[in-house]
């Protein structure tokens, strides 16, 4: 039986991506408060936390395929979500200036009780910012609701020099291995 996709998100980027494989979809964002346990690796946790936001939602339908997701900035061991406030999002800014950083996602593809997750590792070198340029970035607003205080997609593609990996990781979805990975999970288009 042809099963029905959803993406438990409340992401619009994470939306955007997975239109790209141009098949139709629902999205349920998940509402599941999530458990952080501190001794998993980075790896370890945005696999945990892209399994319980796809369970919290897999538990109230059928016959679907569930994708939930998680992205994670680390530095120097340092595990970086969404900033609480403006002043954290400075703080994060000048620590990953003028370094490399990595951006790992989580994406867990949960079928009836099959659960099949992955992650990728994107590493991201900033420019050295200038204090200016950190107090103007984080006044556009749009580091609140990104890990890492940035948005590659967006004012934040003026902080990056290199980069390392997948791009639309790094957006939120790393949208090839994710179509690649429903088909080894026994998805069909
Ligand atoms: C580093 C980086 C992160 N992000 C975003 C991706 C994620 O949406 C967000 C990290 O938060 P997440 O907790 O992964 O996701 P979310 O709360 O936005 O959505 P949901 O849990 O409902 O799926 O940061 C960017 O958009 N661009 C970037 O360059």
């Amino acid at each position: 039986m042809k099963k029905n996709l959803i993406l438990a998100s409340a992401s619009p980027r994470r939306k955007e991506l997975l239109e790209l494989l141009q098949l139709p979809f629902e999205v349920i964002a998940s509402e599941v408060e999530e458990v952080v346990d501190e001794k998993l690796s980075p790896a370890e946790m945005v696999q945990s936390l892209a399994e319980q936001k796809a369970k919290s939602v897999a538990e109230n339908v059928s016959n679907a395929f569930v994708i939930g997701s998680d992205t994670l900035v680390v530095y120097e061991g340092k595990m970086l979500g969404k900033p609480k406030d403006f002043a954290e999002a400075v703080q994060m800014l000048k620590m990953l200036s003028g370094k490399t950083h990595e951006v790992y996602t989580g994406v867990c593809l949960i079928n009836n009780d099959d659960v099949h997750s992955f992650y990728e590792k994107t590493s991201v070198t900033f420019y050295s910012l200038t204090d200016k340029e950190i107090d103007e970035y984080v006044q556009t607003g749009e580091p609140m609701d990104k890990a890492g205080a940035y948005g590659i997609q967006g004012y934040g593609s003026l902080l990056v020099k290199e980069i390392h990996g997948d791009y639309f990781s790094v957006v939120g979805l790393p949208i090839a291995r994710t179509k690649r990975e429903l088909v080894t999970a026994g998805f069909t288009w």
